[in-house]
């Protein structure tokens, strides 16, 4: 079942955090994994490289340092992010411009352009899109992409000027580079689309939430509250657990209105709201009826220990002066009967409301018994 409408919003940012989390892991995993294979090459190198012997030590220190960071929650999840891509971007992109300008014989420029060196451009171009979006990835992917063109076209003009023989490599050059465009529109392509997704998710979360919510006090409205009760009538009919249904009106708040004027009304009307959702459980419903009534479902509690949750609101309320004055409630109760309805419970609980009213408020009455 949907959780309360009033609960909407923590439950989306509780699955937010879990994300993070989730996302905070997996970057632990990728790092740690990337700090072996360079330490591994490291270890492994060819001689005269010192390429190798001394960035790959320094940018493994650098990526533990990220790791301790992301593990620690050091900073934003986007900061750090920006700054891993900033990293392996830097890293992947000079060691590219080190064999254009350190390595010898012409066709080793060629074979390394189309050899593994482009996995790791492969990799910038979909990191890029995965850890910064569609416009972070399409900076990054382009960019990579063109620096690379740059590379290859400054080397085939190269290998033409002088008409060696390897000339005829060019046209690896070019599949690569036909390669990479693929994959920069593909992934490009999947990325709109992720964010168009999630984008329209959050929307009609963010509409689903302000439908069902009250925009004064945040606690759901009778929207709201019409679907929370439809659906636990509908479990009470089926397995027979009690459904109590509680009524609260803030007593004489024409007074307040009038005596204070309506910007205490509504900071009355938040206060007591704030009271009632710290006082209510995570699986009951606190709800704005409509004015200055109030709605409490709580599925799986009787009458008698509901009666006990509202004198305790009741205290409570009584004790608070909200907004500097001083606020009692009236309170009525009844139980729903499974079979007939949840009207037919909320109208019992106003009947008893009423009878509370007239018998001189501050009270809470249920269908059973009375206290004051
Ligand atoms: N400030 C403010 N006032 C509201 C709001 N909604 C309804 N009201 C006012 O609440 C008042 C409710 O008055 P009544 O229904 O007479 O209830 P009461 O004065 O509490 O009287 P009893 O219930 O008999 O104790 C009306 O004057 C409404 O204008 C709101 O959102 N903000």
């Amino acid at each position: 079942m949907d959780p309360a409408p009033g609960n909407h919003l923590h439950a989306v940012r509780t699955e937010l955090n879990r994300l993070e989390i989730y996302r905070r892991r997996t970057y632990l995993g990728v790092l740690t994994l990337t700090i072996a294979i360079m330490m591994l090459s490291w270890a492994f190198r060819e001689e005269g490289d010192p390429f190798i012997a001394v960035a790959y030590p320094a940018f493994s220190a650098i990526l533990a340092l990220l790791s301790v960071a992301f593990w620690r929650k050091s900073s934003p999840l986007r900061t750090m992010e920006i700054t891993l891509v900033a990293a392996v971007g830097t890293m992947i992109l000079s060691r590219l411009a080190w064999h254009f300008t350190f390595s010898d014989p012409l066709n080793e420029h060629l074979l390394l352009l189309a050899g593994g060196h482009y996995w790791a451009v492969g990799i910038l171009i979909v990191g890029g899109f995965i850890t910064l979006g569609y416009r972070g990835g399409m900076i990054i992917g382009i960019a990579t992409f063109l620096f690379s063109g740059i590379l290859a076209t400054h080397e085939v003009f190269g290998c033409f000027q002088a008409a060696g023989e390897y000339c005829h490599n060019w046209v690896y050059l070019v599949r690569i580079h036909l390669f990479l465009a693929v994959l920069l529109a593909l992934t490009s392509a999947g990325t709109l689309l992720r964010d168009r997704t999630w984008s329209a998710f959050s929307r009609a979360e963010a509409l689903q939430h302000w439908a069902h919510t009250d925009p004064l006090c945040g606690l759901a409205n009778r929207r709201g509250a019409d679907q929370f009760l439809s659906a636990e009538a509908a479990l009470a009919d089926r397995y027979q657990r009690p459904l109590t249904i509680i009524l609260i009106d803030i007593d004489e708040f024409k007074s307040i209105n009038d005596d204070h004027g309506h910007e205490v009304g509504d900071a009355v009307i938040c206060g007591f709201a704030e009271i009632l959702s710290n006082t209510v459980r995570e699986v009951d419903l606190a709800a704005r009826w409509g004015g200055d009534e109030f709605l409490v479902a709580t599925p799986g509690v009787d009458l008698r220990s509901a009666r006990h949750a509202a004198q305790r609101c009741r205290r409570a309320i009584e004790r608070a002066a909200i907004a500097g004055v001083p606020v009692t409630v009236t309170v009525g109760i009844a139980e729903y009967i499974p079979g007939k309805g949840v009207s037919d419970a909320i109208c019992r609980a106003d009947a008893m409301l009423y009878q509370a009213k007239a018998a001189g408020r501050n009270r809470v009455i249920t269908e059973a018994c009375e206290l004051t």
